[in-house]
């Protein structure tokens, strides 16, 4: 079965409908510069509305302590995803925090999974995600996908998951492309940047479950 996250969520309605679909994972960003970002209060709301079995997902970009430990006690997160993260970095925050932990690995060319290598040993998982372009505003959440084919054969160093430009529309062909064991969703689920869609969420679940 394959596992679904659905990121970037900020209000209830669309918390519920994450759940109800049948997500494993959601997710909730802590970088101010996305329209998705979340403020602690709002982060500690949603929290309580996970069940146990449904895995908290605290998304940073290069986070320092202060932020992850008052987003982990906002939202009594179970899993820190970090995107733009040195493997060093990654590797004390989990020895730290003792949560699991996720790098982001950005790929482009197949020569960007060498990243993924990398993370043995500091993470445990990689998320494979498509490389936004430079001087970006966000280093992931915009809706763009990779080759999938570049990980045709490639041994992956630890557990993955798939993100990138996925959708309702491209995540069967996606899992059957790449086998996915966990694929991550953002944009894909919004009616516009930020903003979460019931329908397109369960769209999306469904497809999964189709795959
Ligand atoms: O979603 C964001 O705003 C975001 C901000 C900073 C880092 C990562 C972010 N999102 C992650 O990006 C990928 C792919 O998203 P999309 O489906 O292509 O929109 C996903 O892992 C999100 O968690």
């Amino acid at each position: 079965m394959t596992l679904i996250k659905i990121c970037g969520l900020s209000t209830p309605d669309t918390l519920s409908a994450a759940l109800a679909a049948g997500a494993s994972h959601v997710g909730f960003v802590f970088f101010p510069p996305s329209p998705r970002n979340v403020g602690f209060d709002v982060a500690n709301g949603l929290a309580q509305a996970v069940p146990n079995g449904r895995a908290k997902v605290g998304v940073f970009v290069d986070p320092d302590d202060a932020l992850i430990d008052a987003a982990m006690a906002a939202a009594r997160l179970n899993v820190i995803q970090l995107h733009k993260t040195a493997p060093e970095r990654i590797a004390a925050i989990r020895a730290r925090t003792g949560r699991e932990t996720w790098g982001a690995v950005a790929v482009k060319t197949r020569a960007d999974l060498d990243g993924a290598r990398a993370l043995s040993g500091a993470a445990d998982r990689v998320l494979y995600d498509a490389k936004t372009p430079p001087g970006a505003a966000l280093p992931g959440g915009m809706g763009l996908r990779f080759d999938w084919g570049l990980l045709d054969g490639f041994r992956h160093p630890l557990p993955w998951a798939l993100s990138g430009g996925l959708d309702a529309g491209n995540v069967a062909e996606a899992i059957r492309v790449t086998r996915a064991p966990l694929v991550d969703v953002s944009s894909g689920v919004e009616s516009a940047p930020g903003v979460k869609d019931a329908a397109r969420i369960l769209a999306f679940c469904t497809a999964v479950r189709g795959a």
